[in-house]
C-alpha cells in the first residue's frame, strides 16, 4: 500500500455555471500527517475536499485516496474516509447514541461491532454522560463533538474536518483540539480547513495555502513564518493618517532596512517587516523623532501565521471576533 493518504495531481473543478473553483492542484499528504488547508473565503477549500471525498467529480486531474483511485474506486475511497462538513450532520431529534447508530448504518459498520464502537466514541468526545439525551438540548460545542464522532464511526484512516470549530468559544474549541490531536496520535491522518490561523499553528504539521483555486504556499507553520522575511517592528505615532503616512515614508526612504522590507501604514502608526527589525528599530525611532514625529510606542515581534496570510493574500483571515451563530451560541458551562 502507498504511504500517501492523499495523492492528487492536476486537479481542476469547474462548476456548471463556469466558476473555476479549483485550478490545477497538486497535493500529497503522507499517512499520519496533520495537514492544514488554509485560504480566504471562496478560495476553493470546500470544493477541494468534496472532490477528494468523491462528492464532486474533478473536471481534470487524478486523485488517489488511501491508495484507491477516486474515479474508478470511489466506493472504497468513501469507506475509508471520514468527513465532518461545515454544516452539522447531527439530527437534533435523535439522542447522541442514536445519531451514532445512524452513522454506523450509513457507513456499514458491522452490527456486532456497533455497541462497543459507539461507547468508545462517546467516551472519546466526552458525551458518555449525555449519550441518551436528545441532541437539540446540546450546546454548540457538544454538537460539534458529536459531529466529529459521527465522522469517525467506521474508524477511517483519514478524516476531513471542514472548519470544525467555527463559531465555538475558545474553551469548546480547545476541547475539540484535544480530540483531534488524540485521533491523530492514534494514527489517523487529518485534513483540516480552518479560519483560525492560531488553530492551524497549534495543530498542523504542514500547511498549504490556497488562493483562487491554486496552492500558492506549502510548508510547516515555521517555514511559512520564515518566508515572511524577518521580524515585525510595530511603531505607534501620535497624530492623524498624514502623520502615519509620513512616518511610513521615512521608514521607506532610510537605508536602515533591506530594499524589499515591507513597510505598511497601520491603525496606530506603521509596521516594518525586516531581517533588521530588531537591530535597526531604535535607529528608525531616532529618524522619526528627528523628523518631528512623536513615537508613542514600539514593539518587535516574530511573525504569526496572520502575517503569512497578509503577505500571501493581502488580507487577514482570522475572524476571532466573528459573531457566533445563534444555533451555536449558549455553550453555557457545559464545555
Ligand atoms: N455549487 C456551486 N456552483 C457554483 N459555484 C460554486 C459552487 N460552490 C462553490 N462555488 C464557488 O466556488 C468557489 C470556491 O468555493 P469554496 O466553497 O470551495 O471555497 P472555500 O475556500 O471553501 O470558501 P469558504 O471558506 O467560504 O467555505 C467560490 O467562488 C464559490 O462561490
Amino acid at each position: 500500500m502507498t504511504d500517501d493518504a492523499i495523492a492528487a495531481e492536476g486537479v481542476e473543478l469547474t462548476y456548471a455555471d463556469g466558476t473555476q473553483a479549483v485550478r490545477g492542484i497538486d497535493l500529497t499528504v503522507p499517512r499520519g500527517e496533520f495537514f492544514g488547508f488554509l485560504g480566504p473565503n471562496g478560495a476553493g477549500k470546500t470544493t477541494t475536499i468534496k472532490t477528494l471525498v468523491t462528492l464532486l467529480r474533478p473536471t481534470a486531474g487524478s486523485i488517489r485516496v488511501n491508495g484507491f483511485d477516486a474515479e474508478s474506486e470511489g466506493r472504497a475511497v468513501r469507506e475509508t474516509v471520514g468527513y465532518m462538513a461545515q454544516e452539522t450532520s447531527v439530527d437534533p431529534e435523535l439522542t447522541a447514541r442514536e445519531n451514532l447508530r445512524f452513522a454506523c448504518d450509513a457507513y456499514g459498520v458491522p452490527r456486532s461491532e456497533r455497541a462497543d464502537r459507539i461507547d468508545e466514541l462517546l467516551a472519546l468526545v466526552d458525551l458518555a454522560d449525555v449519550a441518551d439525551k436528545r441532541a437539540d438540548d446540546f450546546s454548540g460545542g457538544m454538537r460539534k463533538r458529536l459531529d466529529a464522532a459521527t465522522a469517525l464511526v467506521h474508524s477511517p484512516p483519514l478524516v476531513f474536518l471542514d472548519e470544525p470549530t467555527t463559531g465555538l468559544d475558545p474553551k469548546a474549541r480547545n476541547r475539540l483540539w484535544e480530540y483531534f490531536r488524540d485521533i491523530n496520535e492514534r494514527g489517523t491522518t487529518i485534513f483540516l480547513t480552518t479560519q483560525y490561523l492560531e488553530e492551524a499553528d497549534a495543530l498542523c504539521d504542514r500547511l498549504a495555502v490556497i488562493l483562487d483555486g491554486q496552492i500558492v504556499s506549502d510548508g510547516s507553520p515555521e517555514q511559512l513564518k520564515r518566508e515572511v522575511g524577518g521580524e515585525i517592528l510595530e511603531v505607534s505615532v501620535d497624530g492623524d493618517e498624514r502623520a502615519r503616512e509620513q512616518a511610513a515614508d521615512i521608514a521607506r526612504s532610510t537605508d536602515l532596512f533591506e530594499a524589499d522590507a515591507a513597510v505598511e501604514v497601520t491603525d496606530h502608526g506603521l509596521s516594518v517587516t525586516s531581517e533588521r527589525a530588531r537591530s535597526k528599530g531604535t535607529d528608525l525611532l531616532v529618524a522619526l523623532r528627528d523628523a518631528g514625529i512623536a513615537v508613542t510606542g514600539f514593539n518587535v515581534r516574530a511573525p504569526t501565521l496572520d502575517d503569512v496570510f497578509l503577505a500571501i493574500t493581502g488580507d487577514h483571515v482570522e475572524i476571532e471576533d466573528a459573531e457566533v451563530p445563534d444555533e451555536l451560541a449558549a455553550d453555557g458551562g457545559r464545555d
